[in-house]
């Protein structure tokens, strides 16, 4: 899970992912989320150096304990190399077969988008939820390399996302030879290994990502969070 941001574009004085959601962290829905699928082994959350302090409480305060902390990079890529590599022992020796990358700041996001993820990844190599969405029309096809209904529509693509583990860590070890900064982890997957499908999952509207501070306002009052 990552959650290396820094909440400029919030106009926070921190990451966003501590900021308080009905009662609790962000990041305390979001963890909230996956701990309690029977799928998920591991979970390993990714947080910026100065960040760790408030990480720690979060954990403590919000969760039964057993996440792993580890300090991420200067970008997302980077960030989502230091989690792989902490489970590349694991991935290595079979223990690990498929990972999750979720945003931290989508705390929205239901255990039934990501056990429909995992599923189709685990099936089919790689699974990346989006939306449909009419009104992106006119920008870039960053939606057009995966697989599934393909209407003409563009899709505005959501996290979890997940891969087979060995793939997706060999991409992000090739990625950072190479200097590439992606913006999600199926744009690596694109790039590093275009021979893994991508599923597309039906997203889910409610599975926001919280960038902006009326975004937080939005969650407050959106449906009730089916995970907790
Ligand atoms: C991956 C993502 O959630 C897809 O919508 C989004 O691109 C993440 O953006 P961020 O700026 O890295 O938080």
């Amino acid at each position: 899970m990552l959650a290396g941001g820094s909440g400029t574009r919030l106009g926070a004085e921190r990451n966003k992912v501590y900021l308080p959601l009905r009662g609790r962290p962000v990041l305390a829905w979001s963890l909230a989320t996956f701990a309690g699928m029977p799928e998920v082994g591991a979970v390993v959350l990714v947080v910026r150096e100065p960040d760790r302090p408030l990480a720690e409480q979060v954990l403590a305060e919000h969760t039964a304990g057993g996440v792993e902390v580890v300090v991420g990079g200067r970008t997302r890529q980077e960030s989502e190399l230091a989690g792989l590599r902490r489970l590349a022992a694991r991935i290595d020796a079979g223990a690990v077969d498929a990972v999750l990358v979720h945003d931290a700041a989508r705390p929205l996001a239901t255990r039934e988008l990501a056990s429909s993820v995992l599923a189709a990844a685990r099936a089919e190599g790689g699974a990346v939820p989006g939306l449909w969405r009419d009104d992106l029309a006119a920008a870039a096809p960053d939606g057009a390399g995966l697989v599934g209904p393909s209407p003409d529509r563009l899709v505005a693509v959501q996290t979890p996302q997940a891969f087979r583990a060995a793939p997706l860590l060999a991409a992000y070890e090739e990625a950072a030879a190479c200097g590439f900064v992606g913006t999600d982890t199926a744009s690596c997957m694109e790039r590093f290994a275009p021979d893994v499908p991508i599923r597309w999952v039906p997203g889910d509207e409610r599975n926001i990502k919280i960038t902006y501070a009326h975004d937080l306002l939005v969650a407050e009052h959106a449906a009730p969070i089916g995970t907790v």
